[in-house]
């Protein structure tokens, strides 16, 4: 048997950075969460301890801070291939980076005072391969939590001898999305696509008359691409936060889907990808 180091890559996680653009008495904020992580020539630092071609994370860390600075913060896709391209054409022993940020949203409640929106996060995975190398951008959220009080349905599965479920005609469709999305290219109008994509998802959640989440997820990927050119590739996952409706019989009371007992776990988990087939793949993109 031969020992062999395989696949690796270091960096900082989660540097969590928050730029103030003063415009006079009106402030903007933006508030990230970058995560940076390199490959390349590193097989002396892991076989010999020799670290001669590492850029320390520390390091790392210190440009997401100044890059801030210097360039500011705008839409978070193009912060990421700022900081990718700066890696790996700085050091020749950096072949790859990959940046993976997150951005939470605030709400204006005056000048220079905000107020934390909801749970929802805007992401952006960036790769690249430096200059004349391959480069990826993939944008999406996290933790969109939408529900249809009705419009629901799940009827005609599989009856085997552990069923138990009973098909319905009208039940709660509840879940929090996790929309990845795949650009063509990497010079998109990342502020007008997302909101484009995020409305997208919306639109098939609630338009949809849904006869299982697969269907919904399906149709909700299909509509981002139909209505947003600049994206080849969605994947979707999608917990199925299950409401039952609570037998209130024993209290001499009828429940025509009125209350519901709100369950947390276990839940159904339905993730799939929806795609242009005729789009290159580019299983990196999304590592
Ligand atoms: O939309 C659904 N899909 C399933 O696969 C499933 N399985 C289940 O028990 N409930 C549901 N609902």
């Amino acid at each position: 048997m031969a020992i062999v180091l395989g696949p690796n890559r270091y960096g900082k996680a989660e540097t969590r950075v928050v730029h103030v653009t003063r415009d006079g008495e009106t402030h903007h904020l933006k508030d990230l969460n970058v995560s940076i992580s390199l490959s390349g020539e590193m097989d002396e630092v892991h076989l010999t301890g020799d670290n001669a071609a590492v850029l320390p994370t520390d390091s790392q860390k210190n440009t997401v801070f100044a890059f801030a600075r210097k360039h500011g913060i705008g839409e978070i896709e193009e912060f990421g291939l700022l900081l990718a391209r700066h890696f790996v054409a700085s050091q020749p022993t950096i072949r790859h980076a990959r940046v993976e940020i997150e951005e939470y949203a605030w709400e204006r409640h005056g000048p220079h005072s905000f107020v934390r929106s909801g749970q929802e996060v805007r992401t952006a995975l960036v790769h690249s391969d430096g200059p004349g190398g391959q480069e990826s951008v993939v944008s999406g959220l996290t933790d969109l939590v939408v529900l249809n009080s009705t419009g629901s349905e799940f009827h005609g599965f599989i009856r085997d001898e552990y069923t138990t479920l009973e098909p319905t005609d009208d039940r709660i469709l509840a879940t929090a999305v996790t929309a990845r999305w795949r650009h063509r290219g990497t010079d998109a109008a990342w502020g007008r696509s997302y909101e484009r994509a995020r409305r997208c998802l919306l639109e098939a959640f609630a338009g949809t008359h849904s006869l299982s989440l697969q269907q919904t997820l399906y149709q909700m990927g299909r509509h981002v691409l139909a209505e947003c050119g600049e994206i080849c590739e969605v994947r979707l996952s999608m917990p199925n936060r299950h409401h039952f409706a609570v037998d209130l019989t024993p209290f001499g009371m009828d429940n025509d889907n009125e209350v519901f007992f709100a369950a947390d776990r276990p839940y159904g988990l339905i993730e799939g990808t929806v795609l242009d087939d005729a789009a290159p793949a580019a299983p990196r993109a999304w590592s």
